[in-house]
Formats: C-alpha cells, structure tokens, sequence
C-alpha cells in the first residue's frame, strides 16, 4: 500500500508552508545551505559601503584614520590600497556566494516543485473514480500545474528576499548601534510601522488570493471542458455562447486578480512615505551631528548609503508579501488535495494463482454520492470460465454494476465476491490485475497502436500484440495504416473511428490474457459484419476465461452461458438466450424489437 494516501494529516489548513516545511525534511540541508550563503552573500554585500565610507575616512583624517588605526599603516595611500584589495576579495566572496545561493535556492524550488507534483498527481490518480466524476478536471489541472507553479516561484523569488530583507536589516542595525544610537533609533522608526502595515496587508491579501486561486481553477475547468467537447460546440454554432462563457470566467479571474493588486500596490506607497522620514531623519540629523563635530565625516556617508540600502529594499516587501500570499493559497490548495481522502482502498489479500475467475454480488445495494440507489438488492453469480451477459433498458444500472466488480465503487451494502472472497479484501493485482476491462468510453494514449495494445502488459511481444489484435478482429485495419502497428494514435496522431477504438481497446484487454473480461457495450460502435468476426474471435478467446459483457445489442450475448436482465437496478429475468425467450418477459419482448428492426433495415 502506498504511504501518503493512508499517513494521518498533518495538514494545518492556516500554516501551509509549515506543513510543506515539516512534508519536505529531505530538503533541510538544502535549504539550510541556502541560507548559509545568503547570510554570507549578504555580508558581503554591505562591505562595500563600509569601505567607501573607510576611504572617505582616510582621506579626512589620514594617519588617525580607522584603517590605519586597526591595519596600523601610517601612508595614506598604502591605506586606499589596501582598502582596494580588501574590495576586491569581498567582491569574489560576493559573487560567489550570489551564484552558490541562486543555484542552491533555485534547486530547491524546482525539487519541491518536481516531487509535490509527482506526489500530488500519483494520490489524485488513486481517488476514488466517483471523486474525479465529481470536479472538473481542470480544476484537478490547475493545482497540479499552476499551484505548483505559483509555490515555486516563491520558493526561487519570495524566500531568499524575506531571508534578505531581514539580514539587511540585522546588519545595518549593526552598523546603526555601533555608530551611532541615536541614529539607530531614528532610521528603523519606518520598521514597526511597515512590520505593523505588512501584517495588516497579509490579512487584507489572504482572502483575496484564496479567491484568485478558486478563479484560477475555475477557468481551467472551463477551458479544458470546452475544449474536450468543441466538436459539441461546433456543432451548435455555440462558439459565441461559450466565448462569453469563458470571457465571463476570466473576468472574474481578472477581477479577483485586481482586486488583490489593488491591495497589495496601495502598501507600496505607505512603504515609500515611512522609508523618506527614515531617510530624511538621518540626512538632516546625521548632517547636523557631523557639522557639530560629533559624528565622522567617513561615518556619516557610511550611515547615509547604509540608511539607502536599509529602507529602499523594503518597497519590495509588498512584492515580496505578494508573492508569499500567492505561495500560501497555492500551498494550501496542494495540500487539499493530498488530503483528499481515498475510500476505496485496496486490502491486502492477494488471490492464490491461477485465479479462477468466479464472480457473486449478493444483495448488493449501490448509488452514487447522496444520491438515491442505482442497484436494489442484486444477486448474482458468474461461475468460474463461463460468459455472461447483463442486458436491459438504459439506465438500468449496467455499467454501475460492472464498475462493482472493477472496485471503482463499493455497494452501500451486501458484497461482491471474487473468487469468493469479498472485493474489499483484495489488494489491486488481485483483483484488477486478474482483469482485462473496455469500457464504454475508449480512450487512447499518445503513442503508437502497439504501445496502446500493449499497455496493460507492456513486455508483450510484437506477436503477441499481433495475435490480440487480431483476436480483436483489429488487425486487418492497423496493416492498412501506413505505419502498421507503428502508426501513432491519440495526441496529434491518426483519427481513428469509434469501432477502430473498440476493437483496440479488445485487444488491449485481451492481451493480458485475463482471468475475466468485463466488457461494456465493447462492440457498440462496430458493423454487424466485424462485430460476428469480434465474436467468433471472442468466443475463443472466453473458452478459458470468465466474462461479462453488457451489450444492448441482443445478438451480441445470445450464446452467452447466461444472461441477466436489469430493470430499474433490479435481476427481473435471468437464464439462457432460449430459457428467456420461453420465458416470453421482458428479454423476448427486446428481442422481437430487435430482430424485428434487423428485418425492417435488411
Ligand atoms: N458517475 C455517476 N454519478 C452519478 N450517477 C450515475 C453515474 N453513473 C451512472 N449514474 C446513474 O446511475 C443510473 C444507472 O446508470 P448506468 O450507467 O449504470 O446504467 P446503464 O444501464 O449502464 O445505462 P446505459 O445502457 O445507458 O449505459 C442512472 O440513473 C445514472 O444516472
């Protein structure tokens, strides 16, 4: 069993990050190295100011200077020298620690990015089918792509400018408390003021961005929705309609995007007007202060680069609030969705081999959400090796019953049986793996038709893919392609036509040489001709499996070893083809319809 769709969460809805920081422990000696060499780039970073301002000293007060002082040369020219050299060496360290700390902040976002993402679409690829039935799957889309986008791109930008934005403050208030408290004081006075701002603008923003991540999924879910039924669209001349469709959901992707801009860009002036008092106390008092002889010349032009570098800096805060507040809201989606819970969990008895391939419901009762039961109490058994079909009027609750026996839903009550043990004990090569299963909507990968013949068992040889393709009746159609079985299907690929697909879909399942096939309306789309030589075939290929079909073309299960009649999610009729017809019920009355309209279109 995999581990994170059964770990306890952890999640705390209000601390997203601190779930992601305590998810992701692998990645701390990463990020712990990440800031390591911002600290140091950091540093390295301010030395400079300190220099011009040596130099400046220097200059002014020669021999009593602070770098012949500490260094104790007398020349003043020997001094600017070695002011130079040590410039240059803080520049290398500079450069250096730059690149170490993009390269180590920037691998970091991309492995979080990379391993959520993964982590996020293998847990959404083992909800439960009624979960995906349930949501767009763009919106699905939009958390495993934008979001983690979004989180990355705080991890690479937002992170190391926090990181920075509060080392440069810690250094300079060094060099504030060292020169000259007062000053210290006067300087950081727009600090609380922007700290005190940032805070009540987070709160402002949070709800915002929770809004724009909900719009952002919405248009997905619109976009990819339209997209897949465009040929429905068309076909309606509905391309106006769905362009305000879409235009109105961008709309409210835009709108929820301003109204968050709007916020966020209304701190940035705040920000500029406390950073001039900053500056402007310590231009006018720190000039005084010189003027007056109680502060150094060089010092004074330290305090004013350093009163620069400490307060413009923070303008980006509300970029940088911006981008966390985004990172947030991203996270938190990701979260919930990894939290999503799965409740059709596989157990863990594995079938002793060869399976037999025996199947019962008993009394099973089964629905979907709230919604009323689509099943009321069916029996039924499928006897190892034998096919059987379930037949009845649309709706009736064919389709639910097969996805019963796949384990895509588990009955409200009674159980289904494989090989006599209950589904729900089973681990999923059990039971999955001993199937081979078409269903109603075929669907084709991007990749060659041998790729999607082989899928469900990708070692197959080339024969093998041959002979199921041809069990399938499929192959006289692939060797027309020009590349054979190498053609290229789905993505960008040949078109194929409904009953191409099917009999593809067949030969898929039935090259996993499966215990069972479960087969919904697998011959639905093909001619009456390729459908007699898919049953000559397929008659064959069930002599050593068990099967159940659901067809609504009667003829398609007349030779089945039994048949099942569904009405309203009830068995009302069950028995061989003739038994049935004796019987002259529901089943005879379907038959005469049928055979009638084969004599009416012959
Ligand atoms: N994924 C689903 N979510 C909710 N309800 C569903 C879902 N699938 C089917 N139903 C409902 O369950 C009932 C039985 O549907 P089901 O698809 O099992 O019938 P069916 O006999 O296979 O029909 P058809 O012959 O048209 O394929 C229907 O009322 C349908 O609306």
């Amino acid at each position: 069993m995999r581990s994170h769709v059964s770990q306890a969460l952890t999640h705390d809805a209000d601390q997203p990050l601190r779930a992601l920081w305590q998810r992701y422990r692998a990645y701390r000696a990463r990020f712990v190295g990440a800031v390591v060499s911002s600290t140091v780039n950091k540093v390295a970073d301010v030395m400079p100011e300190l220099l011009i301002g040596a130099a400046v000293d220097v200059v002014v007060r020669g021999d009593a200077s602070f770098v012949g002082e500490v260094l104790g040369v007398e020349s003043r020219y020997a001094q600017l020298g070695w002011i130079a050299v040590i410039n240059v060496v803080v520049w290398i360290i500079e450069s250096g620690s730059e690149y170490v700390a993009s390269v180590l902040w920037r691998g970091l976002a991309q492995g979080v990015e990379h391993d959520l993402r993964v982590e996020a679409y293998d847990h959404v690829q083992h909800l439960d089918l009624g979960w995906h039935e349930s949501r767009p799957a763009g919106s699905t889309l939009a958390t495993l792509n934008d979001d983690v986008n979004q989180l990355e791109r705080f991890l690479d930008i937002g992170a190391p400018a926090i990181l920075q934005t509060v080392l440069n403050v810690l250094l300079v208030g060094g060099v504030f408390a060292v020169a000259s408290g007062q000053l210290l004081v006067l300087a950081f006075l727009p600090i609380p003021l922007i700290v005190v701002g940032s805070l009540v603008f987070q709160k402002r923003l949070e709800p915002l961005y929770v809004k724009v991540r909900a719009a952002v999924a919405d248009l997905s879910g619109t976009l990819s929705a339209n997209l897949a039924g465009i040929a429905t669209i068309k076909s309606f001349t509905a391309e106006d309609r769905e362009r305000d469709r879409v235009a109105a959901v961008s709309q409210a992707y835009r709108d929820a995007n301003t109204n968050a801009i709007r916020s966020s860009a209304a701190f940035v002036p705040l920000v500029r007007m406390a950073i001039l008092a900053g500056f402007t106390c310590t231009l006018l008092l720190g000039g005084w202060a010189t003027l007056r002889g109680d502060l150094e010349v060089g010092l004074y032009s330290v305090l004013v680069f350093m009163t620069q570098r400490l307060l413009w800096p923070l303008t980006d805060v509300a970029e940088v609030l911006d981008l966390y507040q985004r990172g947030r809201a991203s996270a938190a989606r990701i979260l919930g969705l990894l939290e999503e819970p799965v409740s059709v969990k596989a157990g863990d008895t594995a079938l002793a081999r060869p399976v037999s391939g025996r199947i019962e419901l008993r009394g099973v009762r089964a629905g979907y959400a709230d919604g009323p039961d689509v099943l009321h109490g069916v029996d039924l058994v499928v006897p190892a090796g034998e096919t059987h079909a379930v037949v009845g009027a649309t709706g009736s609750g064919k389709s639910s019953l097969l996805r019963l026996v796949l384990r895509f839903d588990d009955p409200r009550s009674g159980e289904v049986l494989f090989d006599g043990q209950d589904v729900r004990e089973l681990d999923w090569d059990s039971l999955r793996g001993s199937m081979g299963y078409v269903a109603q909507d075929v669907f084709m990968f991007a990749g060659s038709i041998a790729d999607n013949i082989a899928y469900g068992r990708p070692d197959a040889t080339r024969e093998q893919v041959r002979a199921a393709a041809e069990a399938a009746a499929a192959l006289d159609f692939i060797e027309a392609l020009p590349d054979g079985l190498d053609a290229w299907v789905g993505e960008r690929g040949v078109t194929l036509s409904g009953g191409q697909r099917q009999r593809l879909a067949l030969a898929r399942a039935l090259l996993r040489d499966p215990a069972v096939l479960v087969l919904d309306e697998a011959t639905s789309a093909v001619d009456n001709e390729t459908e007699a030589a898919i049953q000559t075939s397929l008659r064959q290929a069930t002599a050593s499996c068990t099967a159940l079909v659901v067809a609504h073309r009667l003829s398609t299960v007349r030779h089945s070893h039994r048949i099942w009649v569904l009405d309203a999610g009830r068995v009302t009729e069950d028995g061989t083809h003739d038994e049935l017809l004796a019987l002259d019920g529901a089943y005879a009355a379907l038959w005469r319809v049928q055979t009638g309209e084969v004599a009416i279109g012959a």
